[in-house]
């Protein structure tokens, strides 16, 4: 038997050309090494060579690669091996939690997570009723369409990536029936029936094919931002909130959904959310005030890079206190202090050293104002 080499479609906007190109990806999981065939030209574009940090599990539908340089984007397989051995070890999935369970969000999260969904795209946002008409566009005529329009867009709702095998039958086998009041009979540990109330309002949505998968992932995470496409925008206030950034090793331990509860319970709401992949010049250009000041500035930025964040804006009633009163309930920035002075702070609770104190939160309230701006103005 021949080496094994998997084979995706793949394409990369060209800034220079303003066209986008298309190539085979080659990706052999022997030595983790990629090679690239340019379909127009019909010529070998990059010969056979190692990525470095590349693996077997960033290849699937969707994703983007940065290879050279270049963000391209896995948009097909391109041979039945692929689409076999892929489709079913890293499918991905849609997974919308509708207005009437967003303040579960913590222990939705929890069951996402526990049941071995990884979460790869999360953004908080708010519907226009013409976006949930065209989301639910399937529906339309059916008697219950307009009070599902009225319902999707009554409050924010948390859409998601979330990638398994098998992604899209196990999270609708997670979810359980439709109506909320049957799923408590016929499958009680389900998300509908833990967290739905009846057959309309039943706390989270799922694609029911990979083609539904597809077109509502691109719908809430447009891959293009040609011809000014966006998604649904975010909820951000701008106004007497704070920042706080759930760290990359925090998200990995499975802790988003304790912290989110945490940070809930304790009376702060999350107005605004969505997940980052900081590359290294992001996290520098957000860590700059502690360049040269903090002995662990290496160390924040290398945590922040190294797997997805989520950032959050919180507000309270304290208004123009929420900052401080946020900042306390993080806690001093090494744990091990916090368990000391702070028994019930967020990095007493998550964290494990000063580096991995599982969140960043605003130091004061200028900054808080800034950094949710960073986040939810200019890496929109
Ligand atoms: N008979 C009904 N009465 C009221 N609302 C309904 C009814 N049927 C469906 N809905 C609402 O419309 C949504 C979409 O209906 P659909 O038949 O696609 O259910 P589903 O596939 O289980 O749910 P979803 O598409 O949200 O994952 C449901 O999740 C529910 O909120």
């Amino acid at each position: 038997m021949g080496e094994t080499r998997y084979i995706f479609h793949a394409e990369w906007y060209d800034p220079v050309s303003a066209t986008i190109k298309k190539f085979h990806l080659s990706f052999f999981p022997r030595d983790k090494s990629v090679e690239m065939y340019d379909l127009r030209a019909q010529r070998l574009f990059l010969k056979r060579f190692q990525v470095e940090g590349i693996d077997e599990r960033d290849f699937y539908l969707g994703n983007t690669i940065v290879i050279l340089s270049r963000q391209l984007k896995i948009t097909d397989y391109a041979d039945a091996q692929t689409r076999e051995h892929i489709s079913y070890r890293r499918q991905r999935t849609f997974a919308m939690v509708k207005p009437d369970a967003v303040h579960r969000l913590g222990e939705i999260i929890d069951v996402i997570q526990s049941r071995g969904f990884e979460i790869s795209r999360m953004k908080m946002v708010q519907l226009t009723r013409t976006q949930a008409a065209i989301f639910y566009r399937e529906h339309e005529g059916r008697p219950f369409f307009e009070p599902l329009l009225d319902y999707v867009t009554s409050g924010t709702v948390i859409a998601m990536e979330l990638i398994t095998s098998d992604a899209v039958k196990r999270w609708r086998e997670t979810l359980g029936p439709t109506d909320a009041e049957l799923a408590r009979q016929e499958a009680p540990d389900s998300v509908r029936a833990k967290f739905g109330q009846n057959k309309q309002l039943n706390a989270a949505h799922g694609s029911d094919s990979d083609i539904s998968a597809t077109r509502e992932i691109e719908f809430f995470f447009p891959s293009s931002k040609v011809n000014g496409i966006t998604g649904p925008e975010t909820t951000a206030s701008f106004v007497n909130s704070t920042c706080c950034i759930v760290k990359p090793h925090a998200i990995t331990a499975g802790q988003l959904g304790g912290i989110i509860q945490a940070i809930t319970e304790e009376g702060f709401d999350i107005h605004a959310l969505q997940m980052f992949r900081m590359d290294k010049i992001q996290a520098e250009e957000f860590f700059e005030v502690y360049k040269g000041i903090v002995g662990e500035y290496p160390g924040m930025v290398q945590q922040l890079i190294s797997g997805p964040s989520v950032a959050l804006e919180i507000t309270s009633i304290h208004g123009s206190e929420t900052p401080i009163k946020f900042r306390e309930f993080v806690g001093p920035s090494d744990p091990e202090v916090a368990r000391e002075l702070r028994p019930n702070s967020l990095r007493a609770r998550f964290g494990d050293d000063k580096v991995k104190n599982a969140v960043h939160c605003s130091d004061l309230p200028d900054d808080g104002a800034l950094e949710v701006e960073y986040f939810f103005k200019i890496l929109q």
